[in-house]
């Protein structure tokens, strides 16, 4: 198993976010999270990827308890096995496209050239290659979608978390990029996590969870 959550609790405030979620992931699984707007899937997804830490319960991913890891030790976790794809802001935007992908690889100090390297193999892979140069603030949604999604496969996670990753795509560049996301996935072995609303995303994955008003309303397995 790559990621279990047991009992998680979060609330914002007043809003509570989620009730007591139980999950397991097992390797090289697709699980795609569904549900009505609202009922927590950014919130679970955030929790299980160890962006955030939750109020009660336990997260295991990769063998490691986050609950109890210092911010440095989620972080360093984060960095070397997980990628992530978010919905907002995930790319820095004063940095070109080449240079936010080769950044989770410079921050783990590989070598330059290689890095470079294999951020441009990337980047032609989710098919950006006029825009390599193009800082991230001037990129179209799509396209700050897909370097994103470059930015999170570079360093061969084994586990890759994304919420909404078609969200700002049309429906033909969006089915595109879940063939591409399942299809490095699959490829490498890495676990999928996906948050979406779109039935065709879900379609994609060995199992969907769904949520509703921060609980786990069910669970159907695809394949
Ligand atoms: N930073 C925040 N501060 C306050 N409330 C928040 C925050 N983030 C989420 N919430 C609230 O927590 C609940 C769960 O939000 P969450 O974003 O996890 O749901 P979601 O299922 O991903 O929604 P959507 O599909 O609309 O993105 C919602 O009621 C939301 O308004």
């Amino acid at each position: 198993m790559i990621l279990q959550l047991r009992g998680v609790e979060h609330a914002y405030r007043r809003t509570v976010a989620l009730r007591g979620v139980s999950l397991a992931v097992e390797s090289e699984e697709v699980v795609a999270i569904t549900g009505p707007s609202g009922c927590g899937k950014s919130t679970l997804l955030h929790v299980a990827a160890g962006i955030l830490r939750p109020q009660a319960g336990d997260v295991t991913l990769l063998g490691e308890a986050l609950t109890t890891l210092s911010e440095t030790a989620r972080a360093r976790l984060r960095r070397r096995s997980v990628g992530v794809v978010l919905q907002f802001g995930q790319l820095v935007p004063d940095l070109s496209a080449l240079e936010n992908v080769a950044l989770p690889l410079l921050l783990e100090r590989h070598d330059r050239a290689a890095a470079l390297t294999a951020a441009r193999e990337w980047l032609e892979r989710v098919g950006i290659t006029a825009e390599r140069d193009t800082l991230a603030a001037e990129l179209s949604g799509g396209e700050a979608q897909r370097v994103a999604v470059a930015r999170a496969l570079v360093t061969g996670p084994a586990i890759v978390f994304a919420d909404e990753p078609t969200g700002s795509l049309d429906t033909a560049g969006g089915e595109a990029l879940m063939t591409l996301l399942l299809g490095a996935a699959r490829e490498r072995g890495a676990a999928l996590v996906v948050v979406t609303h779109d039935n065709v995303v879900a379609a994609h994955a060995d199992r969907e969870v769904r949520l509703r008003d921060g609980r786990v309303e069910a669970e159907a397995a695809l394949r």
